[in-house]
């Protein structure tokens, strides 16, 4: 099986990890699954916000080629940069046991304890907005690249303190950088710490291979978490935070949306049943309808 993903760091982890499990479940050898790293559009423009590169797609787009020329039988893709709408043509075959998918932060201990004033470097709006909301004195800067490269801006002094999946630096080997902020705190992208291995829709082969390693309590967070994306109309550039756990029954969502600038904030949470996402799609007018252009503005549901 040929299993394509990124050429960075963290994306070959998550290759390495999938092609493990592959083989652990159905006893192949090591040369049975074969890595494909092609390099991302979104790995070649480093020194600008994605949201300012503004191509939908970056991460998927080279990967989706590859896939639909059936160069490669799957995709491994960290699932918070999938967009949320797919095409028709590829399927999501399974979703990996879910990870820490809290954000670490790094270079202080807790939000509170950042300095007065600080330089907080990301290009998350969901970061810099949530950030700017609890510390409007805090200041901050773009900050892109991978994690060693954002790593070594902190340590130049490019920023105070940045933010990390807890996720990506556990499967880089660097748990101990950074420390993880509570959910009561802080809330997560959607689909963060979770890998998602897409086939062709057609290839029931690859389906069914790639299926034996899912984990179906992620797949139903994830899929909810997808869902009040769909439903607010937000993409990976919008302002949104959102947690959802639970049994494979029950699922609890908290979810916020924020203005830009942290100015405003809108929260809220539902309880519902795990296959219905009725409620999910609720919650996600109820936040719009609660909130300003400032918000709305970066989301298309609320239209
Ligand atoms: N946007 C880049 C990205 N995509 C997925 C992860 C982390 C791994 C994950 O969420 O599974 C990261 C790095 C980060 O946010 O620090």
């Amino acid at each position: 099986m040929r299993l394509g993903t990124r050429n960075s760091p963290l994306a070959m982890a998550q290759a390495v990890e999938t092609k493990a499990r592959l083989c652990a479940a159905h006893g192949w050898s090591e040369d049975e699954v074969e890595l494909v790293p092609v390099m991302a559009s979104g790995d070649k423009v480093l020194d600008r916000p994605l949201s300012e590169i503004g191509g939908k797609a970056l991460w998927t787009k080279e990967l989706d080629a590859w896939l639909a020329e059936g160069l490669i039988d799957a995709s491994v893709h960290s699932a918070k940069d999938v967009e949320t709408i797919r095409p028709d043509v590829f399927h999501f075959a399974a979703f990996l046991p879910r990870a820490d998918r809290r954000d670490a932060l790094v270079g202080a201990a807790n939000i509170a304890a950042i300095p007065q004033g600080a330089t907080v470097g990301t290009s998350a709006p969901r970061r810099a907005a949530q950030l700017l909301n609890l510390r409007p004195d805090c200041k901050v800067v773009t900050f892109r690249g991978n994690v060693a490269t954002r790593l070594g801006k902190l340590k130049a002094g490019e920023a105070d303190v940045t933010f990390l999946a807890a996720a990506g630096l556990e499967r880089l080997g660097q748990s101990d950088v950074g420390n993880p902020l509570p959910s009561e705190d802080w809330l997560p992208a959607a689909a963060q710490g979770v890998i998602a291995l897409e086939c062709r829709a057609d290839d029931a082969e690859a389906s069914a291979n790639l299926a034996a390693i899912g984990d179906a309590q992620t797949a139903a967070e994830l899929t909810a978490e997808r869902a009040l994306l769909a439903a607010l109309g937000g993409t990976c550039h919008s302002p949104v935070a959102v947690l959802c756990q639970g049994d494979l029954d029950t699922l609890t969502m908290q979810a916020a949306v924020f203005s830009p600038d942290g100015s405003e904030r809108v929260a809220g949470n539902v309880t519902f049943a795990a296959n219905d996402h009725g409620a999910v799609a609720e919650l996600a007018r109820d936040l719009l309808s609660r909130a300003s252009i400032a918000v709305t503005e970066h989301f298309t549901g609320g239209k």
